[in-house]
């Protein structure tokens, strides 16, 4: 049997704006209140989207949330018809509006855990949605991105897709940003490595202190639960706190795996040796060895990294074994990262070719190319069962730029939140996509 991994992009919003929402997130405090530019935002994602298809990778999109979320709204006292709710939100609270209005569905790493079947009891592909329930912006995402796969992995034969986890900060879930895969291929079992940034019932865990931890223990070990993953090839670490203070609010900020290897820095985790051990350990019998690529702080800082996005990078295999490194533009304009990037690849090991995008839409909201993908890994089986009009063509690549072309706008500035044109914009662009997607009622929109 053979399995691919299938890289599920956030299709960017047509309300993609710059509202600093993130306490924590660098790149989105530092940008608070500049005009964002949806449509190339949007452009800039189905780029990389198509780039990677004709590439060979398996490459499919994952919609956006329907926005601005009126039940949200609605829910925290602001009443009458839709255009009311907007007017008196923007006075009451214009960052409450934003929240309802914030594209941050984009980031589909956030959407969900995923276990492929060759790791899971039942022998199904699972799935959680993340409560992202550390930011107001995210926490009414679960809702959708259940239905969202639910849409698209509808076959319960091969699918498990479960409802987010119960929403309070002792099961903070930020869905696959803290949890990454090693394994000889992708059809075969592997390690599922889950990195959590606080334990919410051991105070004396390490923790941050300025800024907030959003996976917690608890979070990870419920999912290893739901999923039916087998404890002797699941691990458990812990992120180093100092990290998340130095503006490294998910794991995939400082790290990233794929096949046997584990990309990281050398301050990404709370005990670096005991994290090595484990994986080794995990992956003992399992047809591959662990190959660590740790990058020293003395090449790139930890500031470094924050601000190129170095390790928020796709990792993907090629056909002969070897890896490309998929990097946000930022990397090369570093001059520390894109020595080391060109060491790297000249190197000889595993990761012998550097993928650039220009990603600076979501790059300023803190979000690079890895945020922006949701990896499920199937079998053909599988793939024939899943929802095939996600699946990027070159046809759906030129479907969706028109798309984009004739809905989106290419200014949005804070005040433009309270234009309840912008609102019918959004909808009518929604709308399209069910039917370009070929997904009816793919929003609940009641
Ligand atoms: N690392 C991963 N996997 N995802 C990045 C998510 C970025 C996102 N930014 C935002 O939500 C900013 C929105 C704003 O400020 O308007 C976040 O902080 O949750």
């Amino acid at each position: 049997m053979t399995a691919r991994e299938y890289n599920f992009d956030g299709l960017v919003g047509p309300s993609h704006n710059y509202a600093g929402l993130s306490f924590g997130n660098v790149a989105s405090f530092s940008n608070v209140k500049s005009a964002s530019n949806p449509k190339q935002a949007a452009l800039q994602g189905l780029a990389k989207m198509r780039a990677l298809a004709a590439r060979g990778f398996a490459q499919a999109v994952m919609p956006p949330h329907a926005r601005p979320n009126f039940r949200m709204l609605r829910s925290i006292g602001f009443g009458g018809s839709d255009a009311d709710v907007l007017a008196a939100a923007y006075r009451a609270s214009p960052v409450t509006l934003a929240c309802a209005y914030s594209a941050s569905p984009m980031w589909t790493a956030n959407a969900a855990t995923v276990s492929p079947s060759a790791d899971t009891l039942d022998g199904r592909v699972h799935f959680t949605a993340a409560n992202l329930n550390n930011k107001l912006h995210r926490a009414i995402e679960h809702t959708q991105a259940a239905r969202s796969l639910r849409a698209i992995f509808s076959d319960s034969r091969h699918f498990a897709v479960h409802d987010a986890l119960p929403q309070t900060p002792a099961f903070g879930d930020e869905g696959a940003a803290n949890h990454t895969r090693l394994c000889a291929n992708h059809a075969a079992a592997g390690v599922e490595f889950f990195v959590y940034g606080r334990v919410e019932f051991d105070p004396s865990a390490p923790a941050p202190k300025k800024y907030p931890a959003r996976q917690t223990l608890e979070a990870s070990q419920a999912i290893a639960r739901l999923h039916g993953l087998d404890a002797s090839r699941t691990v458990f670490a812990s992120q180093n706190p100092d990290v998340i203070d130095q503006g490294v609010f998910h794991n995939d900020v400082i790290a990233v795996g794929n096949g046997n290897v584990l990309f990281y820095h050398e301050q990404a985790f709370a005990n670096e040796a005991r994290v090595l051990g484990s994986l080794r350990a995990a992956m003992d019998g399992m047809g591959a060895v662990l190959a660590p690529v740790r990058v020293d702080t003395g090449l790139v800082s930890v500031a470094d990294a924050v601000a190129s996005y170095l390790f928020n990078s796709q990792l993907l295999s090629k056909p002969d074994g070897s890896m490309a490194l998929v990097v946000p533009h930022e990397c090369a304009e570093n001059p520390a990262v894109s020595r080391y990037l060109q060491q790297l690849v000249a190197g000889g090991g595993p990761i012998n070719e550097l993928i650039d995008f220009d990603l600076r839409q979501s790059m300023r909201n803190g979000g690079g190319p890895a945020c922006l993908r949701l990896r499920v890994a199937l079998t053909a089986e599988e793939a024939a069962a899943m929802h095939p009009g996600v699946v990027m063509t070159e046809t759906l690549y030129a479907t969706l730029v028109a798309w984009v072309e004739k809905h989106y706008r290419d200014h949005l500035e804070p005040k433009d939140l309270a234009d309840p044109q912008l609102a019918l914009e959004c909808a009518a662009a929604l709308e399209e996509l069910e039917r370009i997607l070929g997904l009816p009622g793919l929003y609940d929109l009641s």
